[in-house]
């Protein structure tokens, strides 16, 4: 599972720890450091709103993933000479690829390409190598399809560096990287050099790996500084989490350094990126000469599936209230609730366990591998409620949630609502077809203004529910 990657790679260091992962890795150059844990910028200030990076919420997501997303979606696509065949394939056969890496791949117990994966495959194995500019949810199978194209693109006998993979941080990278070894575990041949920070290499180095994966500042101080290897050499170059890299500072101009060091003529270029808006298409545009533009568009999310209530309650103590008599009248599976600060949530996680239940707290003050163990304790069902705050809103799927309550409703600026994070947290539940509940705790005013505003937005109307009338809570399991 993705979740012991993560712990495998903090002990990275420690081969003999595990002989099965050392011969996979073999050929890969680990950075000897340990992933480092406080990647998060931390509002010192409890009372404000929890956040994590735009890079760590993409790494949390990506390792605590258990499986591909799937989804009906249509592929979209863009490509100026509308002429020039395009073809998709539905098996890894078609795509000719050597023996060693269908085995890696099969290995990884792939048995067929995603959807993003049936368009991107045959245009980054393509003859003469083309452009790519590629755009799908998180979990849709871009990393594996990039990787897969890098791997079957080296020339192992060329011992220098013939692909260049840029991602935003370091954990990232290793992540990458990691997928990469899996998959070309039956190529012997083919080696992997990190240039992330804490690699630290002496002067007058040569790089005799095939792949660098690495961060934008130490991928410039390797080429352009140390001159360890030569950017113009590179045949492929990916730029991955597009959306994350120009999120993070700096990264943007020194993708473009970069960028600019590359051979244009003899150098595939592939960039990808889970959210597609202006800034991002600019930002590729400006990366990618003559791309093929495909773009998985995401499935809608709806309130259909969803019954929504509210519950008036003007303190603290009476959300807490309703809650335990929504626990205690309505056959529960399992909960998710929404804090606006670190400081409610673990209040309510508190005063939870010590009334007896069995409650898991996410916050943004944990380090990623904690989050990963308790989002896996939660998912195992050891836990029924998940408290959190923002930080789940988006990204990461657990399937048998049944009920989300707000204890805050989500606010942007000037204390509207935030409609997008409501429909994202709501959107945890009733998925696949089951039907969910939701629940929010507000006070007067905010039933007035910014619930209002919610219902107004999505056209869909919030019940009013009494929560001290056990046979209205009961109602609730119809
Ligand atoms: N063809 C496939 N068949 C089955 N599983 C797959 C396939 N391709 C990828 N996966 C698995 O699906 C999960 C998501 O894939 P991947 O990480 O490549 O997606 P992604 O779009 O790059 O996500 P992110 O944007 O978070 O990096 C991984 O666990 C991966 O091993």
């Amino acid at each position: 599972m993705a979740v012991n990657l993560l712990k495998v790679s903090s002990g990275w260091c420690d081969k003999d720890q595990d002989g099965e992962l050392s011969k996979q890795l073999h050929n890969v150059h680990l950075p000897q450091l340990v992933p480092k844990k406080e990647t998060i910028s931390l509002l010192s200030d409890e009372e404000k709103e929890d956040t994590i990076s735009k890079a760590e919420l993409s790494l949390l997501a990506k390792i605590s993933r258990t499986k591909l997303v799937t989804t009906k979606a249509e592929i979209e696509i863009q490509r100026q000479d509308p002429f020039s065949p395009l073809h998709s394939v539905k098996s890894f056969e078609a795509l000719k690829l050597k023996p060693n890496l269908l085995k890696g791949v099969y290995e990884m117990g792939f048995n067929a390409p995603s959807k993003i994966q049936e368009t991107a495959l045959p245009i980054l194995l393509a003859d003469p190598p083309q452009n790519l500019i590629a755009q799908s949810q998180s979990g849709t199978g871009k990393t594996a399809a990039f990787v897969l194209a890098m791997l079957s693109r080296i020339i192992p006998q060329l011992n220098y560096p013939q692909v260049l993979c840029l991602s935003p941080t370091y954990e990232l990278a290793v992540q990458t990287g990691e997928v990469a070894a899996k998959m070309g575990s039956f190529c012997d041949d083919i080696q992997i050099r990190f240039a992330v920070r804490g690699e630290d290499l002496p002067r007058g180095t040569k790089l005799t790996e095939h792949i660098v994966i690495g961060t934008p500042g130490k991928v410039l101080d390797w080429s352009l500084k140390y001159k360890f290897f030569d950017i113009s050499k590179i045949t492929v170059f990916v730029l991955d989490e597009a959306d994350v890299m120009i999120a993070t500072q700096g990264h943007q101009d020194q993708s473009f350094r970069i960028r600019r060091l590359l051979n244009e003529g003899a150098c595939q270029i592939m960039f990808f990126s889970a959210t597609y808006d202006d800034e991002v298409m600019e930002f590729a545009r400006a990366i990618v000469p003559n791309p093929i533009v495909i773009r998985l568009k995401r499935e809608e999310e709806s309130l259909d599936n969803i019954k929504q209530h509210y519950v008036l309650c003007e303190t603290e103590d009476d959300k807490y209230n309703a809650i335990a008599n929504i626990y205690g009248g309505i056959t529960v599976g399992q909960v998710m609730i929404f804090c606006q600060t670190r400081r409610i949530a673990a209040w309510l996680c508190e005063k939870m366990t010590r009334d007896g239940h069995a409650v898991a707290l996410l916050s943004g003050d944990l380090t990623v591998e904690s989050r990963i163990q308790v989002l896996d304790r939660f998912r195992e069902g050891k836990e029924k409620v998940l408290i959190t705050t923002n930080v789940l809103a988006r990204g990461i799927d657990v399937e048998q949630v049944t009920i989300v309550v707000n204890f805050d409703l989500p606010v942007a600026e000037k204390g509207r609502a935030d409609c997008e994070t409501y429909l994202h947290r709501i959107g945890r539940t009733g998925r696949f077809g089951k039907r969910g509940l939701a629940i929010n705790l507000v006070n007067r005013r905010e039933a007035n203004t910014v619930l209002k505003q919610i219902q107004d937005h999505f056209g869909k109307k919030i019940n009013l529910l009494n929560t001290d009338d056990y046979d209205e809570v009961e109602k609730l399991n119809d």
